[in-house]
């Protein structure tokens, strides 16, 4: 079976990836990723100008449907980040940089810029759980304003990491911004912000951060990943690519998402709730769907959902 495609300038033997923020904010962590030979890549945590603590915990909590997440963009700071993708890697590595403002945002860029990383990047602008942050790609002007000033020094490969969007306008409206930028992926979606899980025996919310308020992921959030992967692909020029990420835990949920137009399919709330495992078993799945089906490469059938 081919699973092989190029994104950026780099070959990915494996439509796998892992989820930004799962298993890659430490050297150890992507020292693992490295070992996974089902990975066609490997995505760092976003990375900042500082180094961050993160929120208070409990910041995370397991559900059977699931997950919700408040961490607070912990990680080791953007030094740490560059240096590890600027290392011999087997796979190709995308770099996932976040700011806390604009002016960070440019800074860090300016810095991957002048690097001499060749690698992918990708600006997440969809965090939702910096305390008194808004979600940047929820304003379009703001995100408009942000591309314009990256895109005019910024010529490395470049992504960006999108919330999920809940409005076909909305899937217009992006698109619109997104089409005038020479972006060479969108990853869609993060976490679906700012959800509310509630213990009823202790009558308690079950993360500390915001009241209790995170981003939610896992098998739950797949059908609107599927319609945020769907929806971009069908309005983003065909050069920008899309990777989907969300709600995966089984080889039919990947082959979804790359029948709905996913170039690349991300996994995260399964990673921690299988271990790095699953993709062994997704490959496999994946695999047996396609025999069934007589299909021999991923482009036999990516983008072609049918409608009714
Ligand atoms: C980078 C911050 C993010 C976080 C976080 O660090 O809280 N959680 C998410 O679900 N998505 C994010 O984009």
């Amino acid at each position: 079976l081919n699973f092989t495609s190029t994104l950026g300038g780099q070959t990915f033997n494996s439509p796998f990836l892992n989820a930004s923020g799962i298993h890659c904010q430490t050297a150890e962590e992507l020292a693992d990723l490295e070992g996974v030979k089902e990975l066609g890549g490997i995505v760092t945590k976003s990375a900042t100008l500082e180094a961050r603590a993160g929120n208070d915990k409990p910041r995370y909590y397991d559900l059977a449907y699931g997950s919700i997440n408040s961490m607070g963009l912990p990680n080791s700071g953007y030094n740490f980040y560059l240096d590890y993708v600027q290392k011999e890697h087997a796979k190709p590595t995308i770099l996932s940089v976040a700011g806390l403002s604009v002016a960070d945002v440019i800074k860090l860029l300016k810095e991957v810029q002048a690097s001499d990383y060749q690698g992918l990047t990708e600006l997440n602008l969809s965090c939702p759980n910096v305390i008194g942050e808004p979600q940047t790609a929820y304003d379009f002007e703001t995100t408009r304003k942000v591309l314009t000033e990256v895109f005019s020094f910024f010529t490395k490969p470049l992504g960006v990491k999108l919330p999920p969007y809940f409005d076909l306008v909305h899937f217009d409206q992006i698109a619109a911004v997104l089409n005038d930028f020479p972006l060479t992926h969108v990853n869609t979606i993060n976490s679906v912000g700012n959800g509310l899980v509630v213990d009823v025996e202790k009558e308690q919310v079950v993360t500390k951060p915001k009241g209790g308020f995170g981003g939610l992921g896992g098998a739950m959030v797949l059908p609107t990943a599927l319609a945020n992967v769907r929806a971009l692909r069908q309005r983003l020029n065909p050069s920008i690519a899309i990777l989907g990420t969300g709600g995966v835990t089984t080889g039919a949920d990947v082959f979804a998402h790359i029948l709905c137009g996913a170039q690349l399919v991300s996994v995260g709330t399964q990673v921690i709730k299988e271990g790095l495992g699953v993709y062994a078993r997704l490959e496999k799945e994946l695999s047996d769907i396609m025999e069934a089906k007589g299909y021999t490469s991923l482009e036999d059938f990516r983008g072609k959902l049918q409608v009714m």
